[in-house]
């Protein structure tokens, strides 16, 4: 018999929409155990209704999704390989379990399921409802998996329609990415995942054809390794030359952004803290040595996932039906099209943007798009791309072409004519509730495709609401001014006021004069009006990096409509406006290759020469290696030196490939490998400095136990790696881990760093990380072992019961001091 558990005031439901409309399955309310907070706002109702002409049957539908708890979805990170071995467990090991759990009437409870359309089957979801999978005891081994999975970065605990934008992004390895509303990084790490598709075999293939002259043993070839294309990214032997940066305005959230982005360890990752409005250029080194005209990066693809008022959100943030007012939409317009004005002029010809929130209201959305494509010039410039034949399975409803506009008042108005009429014959001739031209549709019908826009409404699938657009650039524009009126507007007999397209709050920092237009391809070009007065980067200003930061914060600030910072919900639970920046970073500083600790690390460990030297990074004034030496690639290595005291805030780049540690004698290298450089470097190690281990067993001792002891004779219980830990030299070396026979749960390739001294071993692994493989590997929840710090514990005790004996006892078992502790190792 099943495990039972009742769920209050059950009905049926289910996904519906891409699986037939809704059957089966449980409903979210009907599992709560708390008061439901009442899921009622008046306008909000009164404006989707008016708004998205569905039929009634439609309607109702619609609504009762909207107050649905959401579905618990879940995506399996990093590397394809990696992920599909965690989803593997899924399959074999917890699957199996959730079945047999029943609910009270003896229906099974679903079982997590594939979502069609993401790729390779990576992401999951199930109907049973977060909390319900959090509190109740049968689902806990389950709940366990996903938290500690999540905890190391194997699992995003990501709502299914915020995976689509990454998808649409047609993005490859070799790509140049901006992320421009960032923070928590969710869609971030799907693109830098993204960027490094196939790296890992493509390394390997490359390594293999120079494996005999630089005397490697790479085992045997994998199949990847045999399909591996190189062409895919092919100009540094096989490692991933794109770049993804990452920025968010909020200084704190940019911060959740590097802790949420750190544990994927790609150095071809850049986080940074800017008003995404006013993006600063990007210096690059000179392409020609004769000539002095500065080079500027442009991206290949652009997400900018904006800030929104949220109310697709309404099925996972419950507050917001009692918070959702018009006016929150409303003040976001402004910025959301700045966004996006500047994310156009910062891509390459032929590049993509991809324009997403979470907000079912075409104020931010349809209105975003045509403004935008019309501040830069038109059809010709920039293009809405079909993306319908895109993600077979997903359903989704096409842009609106007209649309009303809600203001903060609740007034609904159907064009801006009306507004204008209205403000006309009123007597203080006040526009009403912060309304601009720019959010009305074309009054003559639009000429913009705007039905390739995708709508994701939540009874579709049962989802969240969602907007998407994808648009390429097709030639290089000079973005009109946002004062500028558009010709429609003129031809319709708009008065001047009425006609300036930004509202109170957005126009305090301009003076009368309009700012002068500036061409695509100089260094700011920023067409919002403050930024077009003080332009981040300019010849002269590039002199006066600590003035352009804080003229950058200023105008950040001061161009955010008060109103809509006030009020905006920013999704995934961010409340409020980004918050001033924070303080100086440390600077990045490049090692020279010729360095004495590059050499002495070159040396020790055996590196082929093939592995580059000349990207090693510091971060301190002096440049000097003090506790940790990072890795990044060449591009960002370029991006950090050449834009260095230009005011461009930088938060995070670079891998931490090597630790200074203390070391038992002068010839143990004082700089040990940390755990997540080791990918990138492991196979350049040479074989001195290698342990192959095969046996699953093998791996749980070292897991389990902190630090086992190799000394008189215990060596011996390492099985196949007991010889050579007993001959290898102290310090840091390779742990190879490549498992034998046909267990399931014993297939992946691994290399961990294993410090060997003199008494004993240590895998240098941080404790979350042992606990997730000895649960992932092991199904072992048991607790670590430090028999070093018990029997210190143990004998400090003693040590206070015999006082006589006290001060200068002399530990012979432990070699705590030669030994990097486990806090050191993350
Ligand atoms: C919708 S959230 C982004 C969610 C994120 N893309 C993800 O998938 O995890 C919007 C983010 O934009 C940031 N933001 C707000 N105004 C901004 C601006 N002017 N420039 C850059 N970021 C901004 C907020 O701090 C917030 O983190």
């Amino acid at each position: 018999m099943g495990k039972k558990f009742r769920g209050k005031n059950r009905r049926g439901g289910g996904r519906g929409g891409g699986r037939g409309g809704g059957g089966g399955g449980e409903r979210g309310n009907s599992w709560r155990d708390y008061p439901a907070l009442k899921k009622e706002n008046e306008k909000l109702q009164q404006y989707y209704d008016s708004l998205l002409e569905f039929s009634d049957e439609e309607k109702t539908q619609f609504w009762e999704a909207l107050r649905r708890e959401l579905p618990n979805s879940f995506r399996f990170c990093g590397s394809k390989g990696h992920a599909l071995a965690v989803e593997r467990l899924l399959r074999s090991r917890y699957i199996p379990e959730i079945v047999k759990i029943e609910h009270q009437d003896g229906r099974p409870v679903d079982p997590p399921q594939p979502v069609s359309w993401y790729p390779d089957e990576l992401a999951w979801w199930m109907t049973t409802p977060k909390n319900v999978v959090r509190k109740f005891p049968p689902f806990a081994a389950f709940q366990k998996f996903l938290v500690s999975e999540t905890s190391v970065g194997n699992i995003s605990r990501q709502e299914v329609v915020s995976m689509i934008p990454p998808l649409l992004m047609d993005l490859r390895p070799g790509m140049t990415v901006l992320d421009m509303c960032a923070s928590p990084g969710s869609k971030s790490a799907q693109l830098l995942e993204m960027l490094h598709v196939g790296e890992e075999s493509r390394v390997r293939k490359v390594l293999r054809e120079f494996a005999k002259e630089d005397g490697l043993d790479l085992g045997d070839e994998t199949k990847e390794e045999a399909e591996a294309d190189l062409e895919a990214d092919p100009s540094d032997a096989g490692r991933a030359t794109g770049l993804l940066i990452a920025n968010d305005a909020d200084y704190k959230r940019g911060h959740l952004l590097v802790h949420q982005l750190k544990r994927l360890s790609s150095p071809n990752l850049l986080v940074m803290n800017h008003d995404a409005t006013q993006f600063p250029s990007i210096k690059l080194p000179s392409t020609d040595p004769n000539s002095n005209k500065n080079n500027y990066l442009k991206f290949d693809r652009i997400l900018a996932d904006v800030p929104c008022s949220g109310d697709g959100t309404a099925r996972k943030n419950a507050n917001l039906w009692k918070d959702w007012q018009p006016g929150s939409a409303l003040g976001l317009h402004i910025t959301q099209i700045r966004i996006l004005v500047r994310a156009l002029q910062l891509l390459k010809v032929g590049g993509r943007v991809v324009y997403s929130t979470c907000s079912m209201n075409p104020v931010e959305n349809e209105s975003i798009i045509a403004a935008a494509i019309e501040r830069c010039g038109g059809l010709d410039n920039v293009e809405i791309v079909d993306s319908s034949d895109k993600l077979d399975g997903l359903v989704r409803r096409p842009g609106l072409k007209s649309w009303k506009i809600m203001d903060k008042s609740g007034k609904i108005w159907n064009n801006w004519e009306e507004v204008e009429n209205f403000t006309k014959e009123s007597k203080d001739g006040v526009t009403p509730g912060r309304l601009v031209p720019s959010m009305f549709p074309d009054p003559n019908g639009t000429t913009l495709p705007l039905e390739r826009c995708m709508r994701i409404y939540p009874h579709l699938q049962d989802t969240g609401g969602f907007f998407i657009t994808v648009l390429e650039k097709k030639a290089e524009f000079k973005a009109k001014n946002e004062n500028e009126r558009k010709q429609t507007n003129q031809t319709n007999g708009a008065s001047e006021d009425a006609a300036t397209a930004i509202p109170a709050a957005e126009t305090k920092l301009e003076d009368a004069s309009a700012p002068e237009e500036k061409k695509e391809d100089e260094p700011m070009e920023d067409a919002s009006p403050a930024a077009s007065k003080r332009p981040l980067e300019t010849e002269e200003d590039a002199e006066q990096p600590a003035k352009k930061a804080k003229t950058a914060e200023e105008s950040s600030a001061a161009t955010t409509p008060a109103p809509a910072a006030a009020a905006a919900t920013e999704r995934e639970d961010r409340p409020g406006k980004p918050k001033r920046n924070g303080p100086i970073e440390e600077p990045f500083k490049y090692l020279d290759p010729s360095h004495p600790v590059i050499q002495n690390i070159k040396e020790f460990y055996r590196l082929s020469s093939r592995f580059p030297t000349n990207r090693y990074m510091v971060r301190n004034e002096m440049g000097e290696p003090a506790k940790a030496i990072y890795y990044t690639t060449a591009l960002t290595r370029d991006i950090l030196t050449e834009n260095e005291g230009r005011g461009l805030k930088f938060i995070h780049g670079g891998v931490r490939m090597f630790m200074k540690q203390d070391a038992p004698s002068a010839e143990v290298c004082r700089w040990r490998i940390q755990a997540e450089g080791m990918p990138i470097l492991q196979g350049y190690v040479g074989e001195p400095r290698v342990v192959r281990l095969r046996n699953k067993e093998t791996l749980h001792k070292l897991l389990i136990e902190m630090f086992p002891k190799i000394n008189e004779g215990e060596w011996q219980n390492f099985e196949e790696i007991g010889e050579r830990v007993r001959d290898i030299g102290m310090g840091c070396c390779v742990l190879r881990v490549e498992p034998e026979g046909d267990d399931e749960e014993w297939q992946e390739r691994m290399a961990l760093p294993l410090w060997k001294s003199i008494h004993s071993l240590n895998l240098m692994l941080p404790k979350e990380d042992r606990s997730a493989m000895l649960l992932r590997v092991f199904n072992d929840t048991s607790p670590l072992i430090n028999i070093s710090l018990q029997r210190k514990e143990k004998q400090e005790k003693a040590a206070e019961e015999q006082e006589q004996e006290a001060g200068e006892q002399e530990d012979e078992e432990i070699d705590v001091e030669d030994i990097p502790t486990p806090e050191g190792t993350d």
